[in-house]
């Protein structure tokens, strides 16, 4: 297995795909039972594009003036637009630990989802660029998600077109990207988390880093509940290479195999990142919005898994359109709590 060792993340050179795809399959599957994280490079998306999404994202938070951004507030229903300090990543998988974020603590979200799906208002400061945004995860999808998708299904025993064919770029979903901008830490800060414990929804998670560390993962090692003594893992910032994980969704289609597994973020372990400022990006690739939320027909192993009562409409969830709503509406009402 391609990796740092048997501690850490593993490492996955994706350039296999086209020469090797049954081993590779394999390798993943086995890693996203485990982990469900992995980083993977030689993904096929230019640096030079993901880079000039940073400079995108930077201008946007640094140069807009707040009740431009406030003036399209992050939305629960739609789950898009702008958030500061709290809110979005209020739900909790049923063993996160309610972290508490720092008052002081000044990150900065923006939702982004993609056109096919919604139309989604936004402030001119950054709907000028909305164009390239779309471009970019339109080429994250194609590129990254679409051959992961497939490289997923093969592992688990289907066709490799079976994941892609319900995961259509010019379908309606809840694929969203998710800018967020983690201001400088003052040295002086002991904030220690900044984004709470949690699961993802969505199929797969890929996420880009411009540099700065604080992403921490839950070790395998670890199940259930969390303990106070638990030590998470720092995942490294890796050039070129971007951050997978699998999310609830995945973990519903693979009949428990696939394992969605906590993250949070904290302070860079690095002291040389304190005084820098953090921006990350999250590509959340759900399927088209009308797919059963149940587990695909053909994976061997796989577990039934009971899907939740929805908070919204108080019938048990059946497709990811429920799912979705419930899960952000479960965020709203932990919001309203600790107020
Ligand atoms: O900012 C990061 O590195 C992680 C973000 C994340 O986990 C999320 O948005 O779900
Ligand atoms: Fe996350």
């Amino acid at each position: 297995m391609g990796s740092l060792g048997p501690e850490n993340i593993p490492v996955v050179d994706f350039s296999r795909f086209d020469t090797d795809l049954p081993s590779l399959a394999k390798e993943i599957k086995e890693i996203c039972e485990t982990w469900g994280f992995l980083y993977l490079k030689n993904h096929g998306l230019e640096q030079n594009k993901v880079d000039r999404m940073f400079n995108i994202s930077e201008t946007f938070f640094t140069t807009t003036p707040l009740e431009e951004k406030a003036s399209t507030p992050w939305n629960s229903i739609y789950n898009a637009g702008y958030d500061a300090k709290t809110g979005t990543e209020k739900y909790m998988h049923e063993n996160g630990a309610k972290d508490v974020v720092s008052s002081q603590d000044g990150k900065e979200v923006f939702v982004i989802r993609k056109h096919q799906s919604y139309d989604q208002p936004m402030p001119p400061a950054l709907r000028r660029f909305n164009p390239e945004i779309q471009q970019f995860m339109a080429e994250t999808h194609q590129k990254i998600a679409v051959r992961l998708l497939a490289c997923l299904g093969v592992g688990l025993g289907l066709t490799r077109d079976r994941l892609p064919e319900i995961h259509k770029h010019e379908s309606p979903s809840y694929t969203t990207l998710r800018l967020i901008y983690y201001p400088a830490l003052q040295q002086a800060d002991n904030a220690p988390i900044r984004l709470p414990s949690h699961t993802d929804q969505g199929v797969i998670t890929i996420l880009f880093q411009n540099q700065i560390a604080g992403l921490q993962v839950r070790p395998p090692k670890y199940t259930g509940k969390i303990s106070e003594d638990e030590v998470w893992l720092d995942a490294p910032v890796i050039p070129g290479a971007v951050l997978i994980n699998i999310g609830e969704t995945m973990t519903f289609f693979s009949g428990g195999l696939m394992k969605s597994t906590l993250h949070r973020v904290a302070r860079s372990p690095n002291a040389e990142d304190w005084g820098k400022d953090r921006y990350s990006m999250a590509y959340f690739c759900h399927p088209n919005q009308d797919t059963l939320l149940e587990v695909i027909q053909g994976i061997e192993g796989a577990n039934k898994r009971e899907t939740p009562v929805s908070c919204v409409t108080g019938r048990q969830v059946k497709t990811v359109k429920d799912w979705i709503e419930h899960r952000h509406s479960m965020g709203r009402q932990e919001a309203m709590v600790a107020k």
